[in-house]
Protein backbone atom coordinates (compact mmCIF):
# COMPACT_ATOMS: atom_id res chain seq x y z
CA UNK A 1 0.00 0.00 0.00
CA UNK A 2 1.69 3.60 -0.77
CA UNK A 3 2.67 5.51 1.93
CA UNK A 4 -0.44 8.07 2.89
CA UNK A 5 -0.57 12.33 1.97
CA UNK A 6 -0.46 13.94 4.93
CA UNK A 7 -1.45 17.32 5.53
CA UNK A 8 -0.15 19.26 7.94
CA UNK A 9 -1.86 22.43 9.24
CA UNK A 10 0.98 24.59 11.40
CA UNK A 11 -1.96 26.30 13.56
CA UNK A 12 -1.33 29.31 15.45
CA UNK A 13 1.38 31.03 14.29
CA UNK A 14 2.76 32.59 17.70
CA UNK A 15 2.52 29.08 19.10
CA UNK A 16 4.49 26.16 18.83
CA UNK A 17 2.88 24.64 16.04
CA UNK A 18 5.83 26.07 13.93
CA UNK A 19 8.28 24.94 15.90
CA UNK A 20 6.66 21.06 15.62
CA UNK A 21 6.15 20.96 11.83
CA UNK A 22 9.79 22.25 11.54
CA UNK A 23 10.86 19.27 14.11
CA UNK A 24 9.09 17.10 11.79
CA UNK A 25 12.15 16.59 9.31
CA UNK A 26 14.24 15.31 12.09
CA UNK A 27 11.99 12.21 12.50
CA UNK A 28 10.56 9.21 10.49
CA UNK A 29 7.05 9.56 9.49
CA UNK A 30 4.61 6.62 7.96
CA UNK A 31 4.05 9.18 4.99
CA UNK A 32 5.51 12.43 3.44
CA UNK A 33 3.81 15.37 5.01
CA UNK A 34 3.18 18.67 3.24
CA UNK A 35 2.71 21.83 6.18
CA UNK A 36 -0.03 24.20 5.48
CA UNK A 37 1.15 27.69 6.58
CA UNK A 38 3.07 30.78 6.02
CA UNK A 39 6.34 30.18 4.61
CA UNK A 40 8.06 33.40 5.87
CA UNK A 41 6.44 32.15 9.65
CA UNK A 42 8.07 29.06 9.12
CA UNK A 43 11.15 30.51 8.00
CA UNK A 44 11.38 33.13 10.79
CA UNK A 45 11.28 30.66 13.39
CA UNK A 46 13.66 27.98 11.88
CA UNK A 47 16.01 31.21 11.84
CA UNK A 48 14.85 31.86 16.05
CA UNK A 49 15.74 28.00 16.73
CA UNK A 50 19.10 27.80 14.67
CA UNK A 51 17.85 25.34 12.17
CA UNK A 52 19.47 24.67 9.05
CA UNK A 53 16.46 22.57 7.04
CA UNK A 54 15.15 23.52 3.45
CA UNK A 55 11.81 24.46 3.36
CA UNK A 56 10.25 23.85 -0.27
CA UNK A 57 7.44 25.12 -1.93
CA UNK A 58 4.68 23.12 -2.59
CA UNK A 59 1.31 23.69 -4.60
CA UNK A 60 -1.81 21.29 -5.36
CA UNK A 61 -1.07 21.09 -9.24
CA UNK A 62 2.47 19.50 -8.23
CA UNK A 63 2.79 15.47 -7.55
CA UNK A 64 3.24 14.84 -4.46
CA UNK A 65 6.48 15.41 -2.61
CA UNK A 66 8.52 12.51 -1.84
CA UNK A 67 10.60 12.30 1.48
CA UNK A 68 13.89 14.07 0.94
CA UNK A 69 16.52 14.36 4.26
CA UNK A 70 16.69 17.89 5.79
CA UNK A 71 13.45 19.59 3.70
CA UNK A 72 10.00 20.24 4.66
CA UNK A 73 7.60 20.70 2.03
CA UNK A 74 5.10 23.74 2.56
CA UNK A 75 2.16 24.85 0.62
CA UNK A 76 2.48 28.95 1.40
CA UNK A 77 -0.32 30.25 2.93
CA UNK A 78 0.78 34.03 3.97
CA UNK A 79 -0.13 35.88 6.77
CA UNK A 80 -1.13 39.53 6.57
CA UNK A 81 0.88 40.28 10.00
CA UNK A 82 4.26 39.09 10.37
CA UNK A 83 4.29 36.02 13.22
CA UNK A 84 6.44 36.22 16.59
CA UNK A 85 6.51 33.59 18.62
CA UNK A 86 4.17 34.38 22.26
CA UNK A 87 2.49 37.11 20.28
CA UNK A 88 -0.99 36.64 19.06
CA UNK A 89 -2.31 38.54 16.24
CA UNK A 90 -6.34 38.52 15.55
CA UNK A 91 -5.46 39.91 12.07
CA UNK A 92 -4.20 36.66 11.43
CA UNK A 93 -7.11 34.35 12.45
CA UNK A 94 -8.71 34.58 9.31
CA UNK A 95 -5.67 32.75 7.68
CA UNK A 96 -4.89 30.10 10.11
CA UNK A 97 -8.48 29.53 9.59
CA UNK A 98 -8.58 29.09 5.61
CA UNK A 99 -5.49 26.57 6.56
CA UNK A 100 -8.30 24.30 7.62
CA UNK A 101 -10.66 25.10 4.58
CA UNK A 102 -8.33 24.39 2.08
CA UNK A 103 -6.91 21.05 4.35
CA UNK A 104 -10.49 19.76 3.77
CA UNK A 105 -11.06 20.28 -0.10
CA UNK A 106 -7.75 18.73 -1.22
CA UNK A 107 -8.51 15.78 0.81
CA UNK A 108 -12.11 16.14 -0.55
CA UNK A 109 -10.94 16.02 -4.05
CA UNK A 110 -8.61 13.23 -3.33
CA UNK A 111 -5.11 15.13 -3.50
CA UNK A 112 -4.28 14.31 -0.02
CA UNK A 113 -5.08 11.23 2.29
CA UNK A 114 -5.15 12.69 5.62
CA UNK A 115 -5.15 16.26 8.15
CA UNK A 116 -3.17 16.48 11.35
CA UNK A 117 -3.88 19.71 13.05
CA UNK A 118 -1.45 21.60 14.87
CA UNK A 119 -2.95 23.36 18.07
CA UNK A 120 -5.14 26.64 17.76
CA UNK A 121 -5.74 29.19 19.79
CA UNK A 122 -9.58 29.20 20.06
CA UNK A 123 -9.45 32.58 22.00
CA UNK A 124 -7.61 34.65 19.47
CA UNK A 125 -10.26 33.61 16.69
CA UNK A 126 -13.18 34.57 18.64
CA UNK A 127 -11.06 38.18 19.87
CA UNK A 128 -11.11 38.35 15.75
CA UNK A 129 -15.04 38.08 16.21
CA UNK A 130 -14.93 34.91 14.47
CA UNK A 131 -17.09 32.54 16.58
CA UNK A 132 -14.76 29.33 16.75
CA UNK A 133 -15.44 26.62 19.56
CA UNK A 134 -12.05 24.58 18.25
CA UNK A 135 -11.04 22.21 15.25
CA UNK A 136 -13.70 19.47 15.94
CA UNK A 137 -16.93 21.89 15.42
CA UNK A 138 -15.56 23.85 13.21
CA UNK A 139 -14.17 20.89 10.62
CA UNK A 140 -17.95 19.07 10.85
CA UNK A 141 -19.06 22.43 9.45
CA UNK A 142 -17.09 22.45 6.51
CA UNK A 143 -17.42 19.13 6.28
CA UNK A 144 -21.25 19.48 6.22
CA UNK A 145 -21.63 16.66 8.97
CA UNK A 146 -23.98 17.11 11.54
CA UNK A 147 -22.36 15.36 14.76
CA UNK A 148 -19.22 14.53 15.24
CA UNK A 149 -17.42 13.15 18.21
CA UNK A 150 -14.31 14.32 19.67
CA UNK A 151 -12.16 11.49 21.20
CA UNK A 152 -8.34 11.47 22.96
CA UNK A 153 -6.68 8.37 23.39
CA UNK A 154 -2.73 7.34 24.29
CA UNK A 155 -0.98 5.24 26.38
CA UNK A 156 -4.07 2.31 26.15
CA UNK A 157 -6.83 4.82 26.99
CA UNK A 158 -9.47 6.04 25.02
CA UNK A 159 -11.51 8.68 26.38
CA UNK A 160 -14.58 10.49 23.85
CA UNK A 161 -16.70 12.89 25.00
CA UNK A 162 -20.40 13.23 25.11
CA UNK A 163 -20.21 17.29 24.74
CA UNK A 164 -17.24 19.11 23.90
CA UNK A 165 -16.30 22.71 24.37
CA UNK A 166 -19.18 23.74 26.15
CA UNK A 167 -19.46 26.37 29.34
CA UNK A 168 -19.74 24.23 32.25
CA UNK A 169 -23.52 25.88 32.96
CA UNK A 170 -25.08 24.21 29.64
CA UNK A 171 -23.49 21.01 29.39
CA UNK A 172 -26.61 19.52 31.66
CA UNK A 173 -29.00 20.31 29.33
CA UNK A 174 -27.00 19.40 26.11
CA UNK A 175 -26.95 15.55 27.57
CA UNK A 176 -29.83 14.44 25.77
CA UNK A 177 -31.49 11.23 24.24
CA UNK A 178 -31.26 11.79 20.53
CA UNK A 179 -27.17 13.30 20.53
CA UNK A 180 -26.03 10.70 23.25
CA UNK A 181 -27.43 7.62 21.12
CA UNK A 182 -25.57 9.90 17.70
CA UNK A 183 -22.85 10.07 19.90
CA UNK A 184 -23.04 6.15 20.83
CA UNK A 185 -23.46 5.24 17.66
CA UNK A 186 -20.57 7.35 16.16
CA UNK A 187 -18.16 5.72 18.91
CA UNK A 188 -18.97 2.32 18.61
CA UNK A 189 -18.93 2.70 14.57
CA UNK A 190 -15.78 4.45 14.30
CA UNK A 191 -14.04 1.78 17.13
CA UNK A 192 -14.74 -0.98 14.35
CA UNK A 193 -13.86 1.06 10.95
CA UNK A 194 -10.89 3.35 12.19
CA UNK A 195 -9.41 0.89 14.64
CA UNK A 196 -10.20 -2.23 13.58
CA UNK A 197 -12.30 -3.31 17.12
CA UNK A 198 -15.12 -5.87 15.80
CA UNK A 199 -17.44 -5.42 18.65
CA UNK A 200 -15.93 -2.74 20.73
CA UNK A 201 -17.39 -2.30 24.49
CA UNK A 202 -17.79 1.24 26.03
CA UNK A 203 -17.47 2.21 29.28
CA UNK A 204 -20.51 4.99 29.99
CA UNK A 205 -19.76 7.49 32.81
CA UNK A 206 -22.83 9.46 34.38
CA UNK A 207 -23.08 13.31 34.33
CA UNK A 208 -23.66 13.45 38.80
CA UNK A 209 -21.93 12.52 41.58
CA UNK A 210 -21.89 8.74 42.50
CA UNK A 211 -23.52 8.49 39.40
CA UNK A 212 -26.86 10.63 40.53
CA UNK A 213 -26.77 8.21 43.71
CA UNK A 214 -30.10 6.77 42.66
CA UNK A 215 -32.03 10.18 41.45
CA UNK A 216 -30.89 12.39 44.98
CA UNK A 217 -27.98 14.08 43.29
CA UNK A 218 -29.36 14.47 39.77
CA UNK A 219 -32.14 13.21 37.29
CA UNK A 220 -29.69 12.26 34.09
CA UNK A 221 -28.58 9.04 34.40
CA UNK A 222 -32.54 7.65 35.39
CA UNK A 223 -34.09 9.88 32.69
CA UNK A 224 -31.71 10.39 30.17
CA UNK A 225 -28.29 8.11 30.49
CA UNK A 226 -29.89 4.79 31.41
CA UNK A 227 -32.55 4.56 28.68
CA UNK A 228 -30.01 5.49 25.88
CA UNK A 229 -28.02 2.51 27.05
CA UNK A 230 -30.66 0.24 27.30
CA UNK A 231 -31.72 1.09 24.16
CA UNK A 232 -28.53 0.62 22.54
CA UNK A 233 -27.94 -2.78 24.33
CA UNK A 234 -31.21 -4.04 22.41
CA UNK A 235 -29.72 -3.45 19.15
CA UNK A 236 -26.47 -5.00 20.31
CA UNK A 237 -24.09 -2.10 21.45
CA UNK A 238 -22.10 -3.43 24.24
CA UNK A 239 -22.35 -0.59 26.87
CA UNK A 240 -21.55 -0.82 30.20
CA UNK A 241 -22.42 2.03 32.72
CA UNK A 242 -23.78 4.50 33.61
CA UNK A 243 -20.93 4.67 35.87
CA UNK A 244 -19.68 6.82 38.83
CA UNK A 245 -17.01 8.87 36.52
CA UNK A 246 -15.02 9.08 39.98
CA UNK A 247 -14.09 5.28 40.43
CA UNK A 248 -14.62 4.12 36.58
CA UNK A 249 -11.20 4.71 35.34
CA UNK A 250 -9.65 1.88 37.09
CA UNK A 251 -8.14 -1.25 36.01
CA UNK A 252 -11.61 -3.48 36.65
CA UNK A 253 -13.39 -1.57 34.05
CA UNK A 254 -10.85 -0.13 31.65
CA UNK A 255 -8.96 -3.71 31.11
CA UNK A 256 -12.86 -4.85 29.81
CA UNK A 257 -13.10 -1.46 27.97
CA UNK A 258 -12.45 -0.42 24.70
CA UNK A 259 -13.10 3.33 25.00
CA UNK A 260 -14.78 5.51 27.68
CA UNK A 261 -17.55 7.96 27.23
CA UNK A 262 -17.28 10.90 29.43
CA UNK A 263 -19.84 13.24 29.66
CA UNK A 264 -17.85 16.70 29.03
CA UNK A 265 -14.63 17.87 29.03
CA UNK A 266 -13.24 18.17 32.12
CA UNK A 267 -14.61 14.94 33.64
CA UNK A 268 -12.97 12.72 30.89
CA UNK A 269 -9.82 14.65 29.55
CA UNK A 270 -8.09 15.44 33.06
CA UNK A 271 -7.36 11.62 33.35
CA UNK A 272 -6.83 10.64 29.92
CA UNK A 273 -3.86 13.37 29.91
CA UNK A 274 -2.77 12.82 33.37
CA UNK A 275 -2.07 9.16 31.82
CA UNK A 276 -0.45 9.71 28.52
CA UNK A 277 0.30 13.49 28.22
CA UNK A 278 2.88 13.99 25.18
CA UNK A 279 1.89 10.52 24.11
CA UNK A 280 -1.83 10.95 23.12
CA UNK A 281 -3.79 11.92 20.16
CA UNK A 282 -7.16 13.91 19.58
CA UNK A 283 -9.12 12.25 17.05
CA UNK A 284 -12.60 13.34 15.69
CA UNK A 285 -14.31 10.62 15.08
CA UNK A 286 -18.04 10.71 12.30
CA UNK A 287 -15.83 13.23 9.75
CA UNK A 288 -15.59 11.54 5.95
CA UNK A 289 -11.94 13.11 6.06
CA UNK A 290 -9.14 12.09 8.24
CA UNK A 291 -8.18 14.31 11.01
CA UNK A 292 -6.25 13.82 14.12
CA UNK A 293 -4.18 16.10 16.53
CA UNK A 294 -1.96 16.82 18.97
CA UNK A 295 -2.78 16.15 23.11
CA UNK A 296 -2.09 19.83 23.96
CA UNK A 297 -2.38 23.30 23.34
CA UNK A 298 -0.21 26.35 21.55
CA UNK A 299 1.74 26.99 24.88
CA UNK A 300 2.96 30.75 24.00
CA UNK A 301 5.56 30.48 26.64
CA UNK A 302 7.13 27.67 24.78
CA UNK A 303 7.29 28.72 21.11
CA UNK A 304 10.70 29.93 19.49
CA UNK A 305 12.72 28.44 22.78
CA UNK A 306 13.28 24.32 21.34
CA UNK A 307 11.67 23.15 24.16
CA UNK A 308 8.58 21.94 22.58
CA UNK A 309 7.89 17.90 22.66
CA UNK A 310 7.24 17.20 19.18
CA UNK A 311 6.08 13.72 21.13
CA UNK A 312 2.31 13.84 20.10
CA UNK A 313 2.66 15.27 16.96
CA UNK A 314 4.22 12.04 15.78
CA UNK A 315 1.61 9.99 17.53
CA UNK A 316 -0.90 12.02 15.48
CA UNK A 317 0.77 11.88 12.52
CA UNK A 318 1.18 7.84 13.03
CA UNK A 319 -2.44 7.24 14.08
CA UNK A 320 -3.92 9.35 10.82
CA UNK A 321 -2.33 7.17 8.91
CA UNK A 322 -3.73 4.32 10.64
CA UNK A 323 -6.81 4.77 10.35
CA UNK A 324 -6.51 5.94 6.57
CA UNK A 325 -5.08 2.54 6.45
CA UNK A 326 -7.70 0.99 8.17
CA UNK A 327 -10.06 2.68 5.88
CA UNK A 328 -8.94 1.94 2.89
CA UNK A 329 -9.09 -2.10 3.95
CA UNK A 330 -12.59 -1.83 4.83
CA UNK A 331 -13.48 0.39 1.46
CA UNK A 332 -11.52 -2.58 -0.67
CA UNK A 333 -13.23 -5.66 1.89
CA UNK A 334 -16.86 -3.38 0.59
CA UNK A 335 -16.13 -3.84 -2.92
N1 LIG B 1 -5.42 20.72 19.33
C1 LIG B 1 -5.62 22.02 19.62
O1 LIG B 1 -5.80 22.85 18.74
C2 LIG B 1 -5.60 22.47 21.06
C3 LIG B 1 -5.53 21.56 22.12
C4 LIG B 1 -5.54 22.03 23.44
C5 LIG B 1 -5.59 23.40 23.68
N2 LIG B 1 -5.64 24.25 22.61
C6 LIG B 1 -5.62 25.71 22.80
O2 LIG B 1 -4.31 26.11 23.20
C7 LIG B 1 -4.38 27.30 23.96
C8 LIG B 1 -3.53 27.17 25.23
O3 LIG B 1 -4.10 26.15 26.03
P1 LIG B 1 -3.56 25.70 27.45
O4 LIG B 1 -2.63 26.74 27.99
O5 LIG B 1 -4.74 25.28 28.22
O6 LIG B 1 -2.77 24.35 27.17
P2 LIG B 1 -1.33 24.08 26.56
O7 LIG B 1 -1.33 22.62 26.20
O8 LIG B 1 -0.97 25.03 25.49
O9 LIG B 1 -0.32 24.29 27.77
C9 LIG B 1 -0.45 23.60 29.01
C10 LIG B 1 0.96 23.33 29.59
O10 LIG B 1 1.58 22.28 28.87
C11 LIG B 1 2.82 22.72 28.30
N3 LIG B 1 2.93 22.12 26.96
C12 LIG B 1 1.96 22.13 26.02
N4 LIG B 1 2.39 21.53 24.90
C13 LIG B 1 3.65 21.13 25.16
C14 LIG B 1 4.64 20.44 24.36
N5 LIG B 1 4.41 20.04 23.09
N6 LIG B 1 5.86 20.19 24.93
C15 LIG B 1 6.10 20.57 26.19
N7 LIG B 1 5.20 21.22 26.99
C16 LIG B 1 4.00 21.49 26.46
C17 LIG B 1 2.73 24.24 28.25
O11 LIG B 1 4.00 24.84 28.25
C18 LIG B 1 1.90 24.54 29.51
O12 LIG B 1 2.75 24.50 30.62
C19 LIG B 1 -5.87 27.57 24.21
O13 LIG B 1 -6.33 28.52 23.30
C20 LIG B 1 -6.51 26.21 23.92
O14 LIG B 1 -7.84 26.33 23.46
C21 LIG B 1 -5.63 23.83 21.32
N1 LIG C 1 -10.30 19.69 23.70
C1 LIG C 1 -9.00 19.52 23.14
C2 LIG C 1 -8.00 19.25 24.23
O1 LIG C 1 -8.25 19.64 25.37
O2 LIG C 1 -6.95 18.71 23.94
C3 LIG C 1 -8.56 20.77 22.42
O3 LIG C 1 -9.16 21.91 22.92
C4 LIG C 1 -8.57 20.68 20.95
O4 LIG C 1 -9.84 20.65 20.43
P1 LIG C 1 -10.04 20.74 18.86
O5 LIG C 1 -9.35 19.56 18.27
O6 LIG C 1 -11.51 20.68 18.70
O7 LIG C 1 -9.46 22.04 18.45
Amino acid sequence: MSAPRLLITMGEPAGIGPDLCLALSDHPLPGTPVVIGSHACLQRRAADLGLGLRLRRWSADQAWPKAEAGTLAVLDLPLPIPCRAGRLEPGNAEAVLRGLAQAVELISLGLADALVTAPMHKGVINDAGISFAGHTEYLAQLCGVERVVMMLAGRGLRVALATTHLPLRAVADAIQVEALSATLRILHRALGTDFGLADPRIVVAGLNPHAGEGGHLGREELDIIDPVLRSLRSEGLRLLGPLPADTLFQPRYLEEADAVLAMYHDQGLPVLKYHAFGAAVNVTLGLPIVRTSVDHGTALDLAGTGQAEVSSLLAAIQMAADIHRNRRARDRGAT
